[in-house]
């Protein structure tokens, strides 16, 4: 891959000194001002920057150069900025440090000095870069059958992966599907628990009268049918993680007996005056709102804060910028795989409908849908009308901003892009026309994946 060089410096004489320290295989541009300069940087985007604080109208001083330097900063972050300065502007070159460049070099020109100082600063960068897409690479997170993108969900993974080790009791809320049961799966696999058993039980899913009796266990004799002892979801859990689903449908009497078991942590079977006493880690879910249900007299308070130790709000889908295509582009991988039909791709109509739909299923909607389009669709594209979808024009949401809606249209425009050149880059940047620099500055921005080996979703 070349490197791109910019060298700014107003001396005609000094300008071709610097361009001959470097060999071919360094695409090297000359600015003398700062105008030629941001020219040259929005053209070449280079690597690494040598910036002569001097520069016209005010060589003798820095004033203009701190202003350059400024404007790199903002328009070319991630670019490794060297300040060239003469030999009585120390003061200048540790301020240019403070500000953010990576590197100074002071005048006079010793050839060797300076590639050395500009190679650092490549390597630096490369190494920069390759961190960056090794963690877009490992999808940014490692909670089993997670795929996220977005910064809202990142900081969810983030904060899971601190409470993961610890015993806190956790709460984690979110609309339905959005993927509450698979981070309290994650919590467990990633704790020290995480070779001990994962119990879940769903409290709206089980009869009031049955509810007690499954958490809890019950003894022999306790009850008509009961004709030998069993253990409980609780106890069988031990050593392990208990995950309680739709914790905001338990009833106020299994409330209060949850809530002695939080706090003094034994188990009494139905029958039985026996505590038993139980090691587990308890994860709690809810699609509900409990402060609601709090203030309706629905849901203890006292209990409330055993359970919420630590609260993941986890987002809806359509509020997280960006999850919804690379979560759909991993599902139609891997069901294209399982249904014998890989190398399905989503049209252009599809990629607007994924990222313009609300939703309201979240991605439990969505895997039914992209399952359908597996099936469905003709030939290698799949289109929106095969995910039953229609097709996103007219149908965005009123409150989007003007800056939502471009950066919605430039995701889709580059999945698409890639898509149709096997993500080949080069191929793809040509199509879009724009730059290869800035084909990969967007795909980090928007943490797409830049090959077709993208990670996949468990359904
Ligand atoms: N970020 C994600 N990446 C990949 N798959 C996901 C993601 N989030 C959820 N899923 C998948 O979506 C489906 C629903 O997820 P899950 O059951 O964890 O949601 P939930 O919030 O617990 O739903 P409910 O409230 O209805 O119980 C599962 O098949 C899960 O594997």
């Amino acid at each position: 891959m070349t490197r791109r060089l910019l060298i700014v410096e107003d001396d005609p004489g000094l300008q071709s000194q610097m361009r001959w320290c470097f060999s071919d295989d360094i695409e090297v541009a000359l600015a003398a001002d700062r105008e030629s300069a941001l020219t040259a940087l929005r053209r070449l985007e280079p690597e690494v920057i040598t910036l002569d604080l001097g520069l016209p109208p005010d060589a003798g001083g820095a004033t203009e150069g701190f202003k350059l330097l400024e404007d790199i900063l903002r328009l070319a972050p991630m670019a490794k900025i060297i300040v060239v300065t003469g030999r009585e502007e120390k003061e200048n070159a540790v301020k240019a440090i403070g500000m953010g460049a990576s590197d100074f070099y002071q005048k006079p020109l010793d050839a060797d000095i300076l590639t050395f100082v500009v190679n650092r600063a490549f390597r630096l960068a490369e190494l920069e870069r390759d961190n960056r897409e090794l963690s877009s690479h490992r999808n940014g997170t490692n909670i089993k059958g997670i795929v996220a993108a977005s910064s809202q969900m990142l900081t969810i993974c983030r904060t899971l992966e601190k409470v993961a080790p610890t015993d806190v009791t956790t709460l984690i809320t979110g609309e339905t599907g959005t993927g509450k049961e698979l981070l309290a799966r994650g919590l467990h696999d990633l704790s020290q628990r995480a070779d001990k058993p994962f119990a879940t039980i769903n409290c709206a899913a089980i009869p009031e009268n049955l509810l007690e009796s499954e958490l809890f266990g019950f003894e022999k004799g306790s009850f008509t049918g009961a004709t030998q002892s069993k253990k409980g979801k609780i106890e069988s859990a031990n050593g392990g993680t208990l995950f309680l689903d739709e914790i905001g449908d338990m009833p106020m009497a299994l409330q209060a007996k949850l809530l002695r078991f939080l706090q003094e942590r034994v188990v009494d079977r139905v029958g039985s005056v026996k505590p038993i006493p139980v090691d587990v880690r308890v994860v709690c879910a809810t699609h509900r709102d409990v402060r609601q249900l709090i203030d309706s007299g629905d849901f203890r308070e006292d209990l409330y804060y055993r359970i919420s130790e630590i609260t993941l709000d986890v987002p809806a889908l359509r509020d997280r910028d960006g999850d919804a295509l690379v979560i759909a582009q991993s599902l139609l991988k891997s069901l294209g795989k399982q249904m014998d039909r890989p190398n399905l791709a989503f049209s252009e109509d599809a990629v607007a409908a994924i990222t313009t739909h609300p939703w309201p299923g979240n991605v439990r909607e969505m895997i039914n849908k992209v399952k359908r389009a597996t099936i469905m669709a003709d030939g290698k594209r799949v289109t929106a009308a095969d995910l039953e979808l229609s097709s996103g024009d007219g149908e965005a949401d009123d409150t989007l901003n003007l800056r939502q809606v471009r950066e919605r249209a430039e995701r889709a425009a580059i999945m698409q892009a890639l898509q149709c050149c096997q993500f080949n880059m080069a191929q793809a940047s040509r199509l879009l026309g724009i730059t290869r620099p800035t084909l990969y500055n967007l795909t980090d921005k928007y943490r797409i994946e830049t090959s077709a080996e993208s990670p996949e979703v468990r359904q």
